[in-house]
């Protein structure tokens, strides 16, 4: 079977921090795999590789066959990027955040029509944020600003999901509202790719877990990932801890993502 999201001996860098190394991942559709790794060691840039967002120097990606930029423009994946990565004072509407997802399929006129708003009030349904849609999306709590995300991916009807940290700063229902909708999608044909710290959750949340500390270290069952032995690895209490970079003194940094756009155009 074709992995619905292959990742290939990718090398990302960042001036002279080596962010990926060589990391090889693939993912099946179907079910929903959580990315686990400490902090740096490479998920988000994982995830802007899987989008395009950052060239690698090395190796390649593909989402269902297709290059990172033909799935981005055929609207095949969606992206709900870590909250630090958004522009929340862009002034716009929970529910014009929603009608993005529906930007690929508007043609040339770039008028919504009445499919697309039904569409839209369905997902703003899914996430239970119907009754906020015309809310400035910057006036959300964490966990609701998430739940647009995760509704602008349902509205868009993308194939493959990518999620960074979607519970981070995230209340209990929103948690449980997103890992329900997850599940649901995943049940439903769908490619799952979440990253996450919170290891209490993942046996509720995810059917398969990769472990990251700039290359994949395991990608199997959840149990298996969460032996003490594999967490030690993963989380650098062994010999090889990542060099904590210090963001300040790197010659790139990250933009921020308008809550419209699908990723952060780093290079
Ligand atoms: N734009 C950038 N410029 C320079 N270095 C960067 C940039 N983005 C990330 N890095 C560095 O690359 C490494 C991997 O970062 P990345 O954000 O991918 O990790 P992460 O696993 O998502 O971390 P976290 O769990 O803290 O979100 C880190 O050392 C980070 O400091």
């Amino acid at each position: 079977m074709t992995a619905a999201i292959d990742v290939q001996n990718v090398t990302v860098r960042y001036g002279d921090v080596l962010a990926l190394d060589d990391a090889t991942l693939q993912v099946d559709a179907g079910r929903v795999t959580g990315l686990i790794g400490m902090n740096g060691s490479g998920k988000s840039t994982l995830f802007k590789s899987i989008m395009g967002a950052v060239r690698p120097e090395r190796g390649a990606v593909r989402i269902g066959g297709l290059t990172p930029a033909a799935a981005r423009a055929s609207g095949r994946v969606a992206y709900v990027p870590q909250s630090e990565d958004v522009d929340w004072a862009f002034p716009v509407s929970v529910r014009d955040v929603v009608m993005m997802g529906r930007y690929g399929r508007l043609g040339i006129t770039r008028r919504a029509g009445s499919a697309d708003r039904r569409a839209v009030e369905h997902a703003l349904e899914r996430v239970e944020l119907a009754d906020l849609g015309d809310r400035q999306i910057g006036a959300l709590s964490g966990g609701q600003k998430k739940r647009a995300f995760v509704a602008r991916s349902i509205a868009q009807d993308a194939e493959t999901l990518l999620l960074d940290e979607p519970f981070a700063g995230v209340d209990q229902r929103s948690e449980a509202t997103i890992v329900r909708l997850l599940r649901e999608l995943a049940s439903g044909g769908r490619t799952v790719l979440v990253s996450t710290h919170d290891l209490h959750a993942l046996p509720d949340l995810a059917d398969e877990a990769a472990l990251l500390l700039r290359r994949v270290l395991f990608r199997g069952s959840v149990r298996e990932a969460l032996t003490p032995e594999r967490l030690a690895q993963a989380f650098g209490l062994e010999r090889s801890a990542p060099r904590t970079a210090n963001n300040a003194e790197c010659s790139e940094t990250a933009e921020r993502t308008h809550p419209t756009e699908q990723t952060g155009e780093t290079a």
